[in-house]
């Protein structure tokens, strides 16, 4: 262990100055939106809230693109490294705008050709889609903390989540085929995945059945419940904070890895693995982090990623 750490300590003095003067020359104000509220409640953690609560959260156009904007500037930002998704008044969201469809109804009305009016659908499809796969494509794990009920597009939102939590009151529906559409932003890829029994995706997607906080964390749809909406929210910051003190290199290329596996044969994730860590294990946080390890020193200031 000795020649390991000294090893180790010879470049380390200089690289914690450097990450500490880093870390105090931050100051941060979080971009403003229409239909979400985002706060930095602990360091290095945003959280995002869907805030149309008049509305129970119903998910308009606006924040559709807002949601999309949001986690694309999440990505991008060096001050976060985990995500709190939550919602704000009495349920999480009541899904999909109904009114907002109305309006597009009319316009979709106003092209004669049916090639046209499937050219504008398509790529409100696929905007939507977008949003929703942002959450994934965000390399910060994003953790969903839903009360009241989830409905529709909000389960497809969370689907696209790394970690599901939610209260005991919280219900989840895939609502879709109530609205005389198939579900087409994520729900029905993800979700099989997620649950893990394509028998029950399939019945809570032909029957948009309300699924109830006890059998969706039967099921694994979310992995823990809490009493109410304020514990939910300050035990999803406090894993947040828990993971955001983590080296951000391993976190992101851990998050990246999980992903690409999904989708991926076995062989295929491990080469994926084996060409980011062939690069990240010459870099600092390794070498700091696996220096406190070996040491039982406190854990180290990982820089900003
Ligand atoms: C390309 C598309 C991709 C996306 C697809 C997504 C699809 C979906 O999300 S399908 C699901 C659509 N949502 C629904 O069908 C839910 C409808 N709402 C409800 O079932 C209930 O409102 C709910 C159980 C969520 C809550 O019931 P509660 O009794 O507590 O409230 P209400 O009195 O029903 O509603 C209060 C006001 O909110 C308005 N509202 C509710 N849901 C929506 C919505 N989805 N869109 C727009 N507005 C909604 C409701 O009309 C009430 O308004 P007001 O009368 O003005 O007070």
């Amino acid at each position: 262990m000795n020649a390991v750490t000294s090893v180790l300590k010879s470049s380390l003095g200089s690289s914690i100055t450097r990450q500490l003067t880093r870390t105090m020359a931050s100051s941060f104000t979080p971009e403003t939106y229409k239909t979400l509220l985002v706060n930095v409640p602990k360091p290095f953690v945003f959280h995002v809230e869907l805030n149309r609560p008049d509305k129970l959260n119903a998910m308009n156009h606006t924040m559709w693109l807002e949601i999309r904007e949001c986690f694309d500037s999440l990505a991008e930002n060096d001050e976060c490294r985990a995500v709190v998704l939550s919602a704000a008044g009495k349920l999480f969201t009541a899904g999909l705008d109904l009114s907002g469809m109305m309006t597009l109804g009319q316009e979709i009305a106003e092209q004669e050709d049916v090639a046209r009016k499937s050219k504008v659908l398509r790529k409100l499809i696929t905007t939507y889609q977008n949003s929703m796969s942002s959450l994934e494509k965000c390399p910060k794990p994003v953790i969903a903390a839903v009360h009241g009920a989830c409905v529709g597009g909000g389960l497809n939102l969370i689907s696209a989540a790394d970690i599901r939590y939610a209260t005991n009151d919280a219900w989840f529906t895939l609502k879709e085929v109530d609205i005389g559409l198939t579900a087409d932003v994520g729900a029905l890829q993800r979700l099989p995945r997620i649950v893990g029994s394509q028998s029950l995706v399939n019945e809570f997607a032909f029957t948009a059945r309300k699924i109830e906080s006890a059998e969706a964390k039967e099921c694994g749809l979310v992995s823990k419940l809490y009493n109410d909406k304020e514990s939910l929210i300050s035990g999803a910051i406090e894993l947040a904070a828990l993971i955001a003190s983590k080296s951000p290199v391993a976190v992101q290329g851990t998050k990246k890895s999980i992903i690409f596996s999904r989708d991926h044969t076995v062989q295929e994730g491990l080469d994926q693995v084996a060409d980011y860590n062939s690069t990240m294990m010459q870099g600092e946080d390794f070498l700091n982090a696996a220096m406190s390890q070996a040491t039982k020193s406190p854990p180290p200031i990982f820089s900003k990623l």
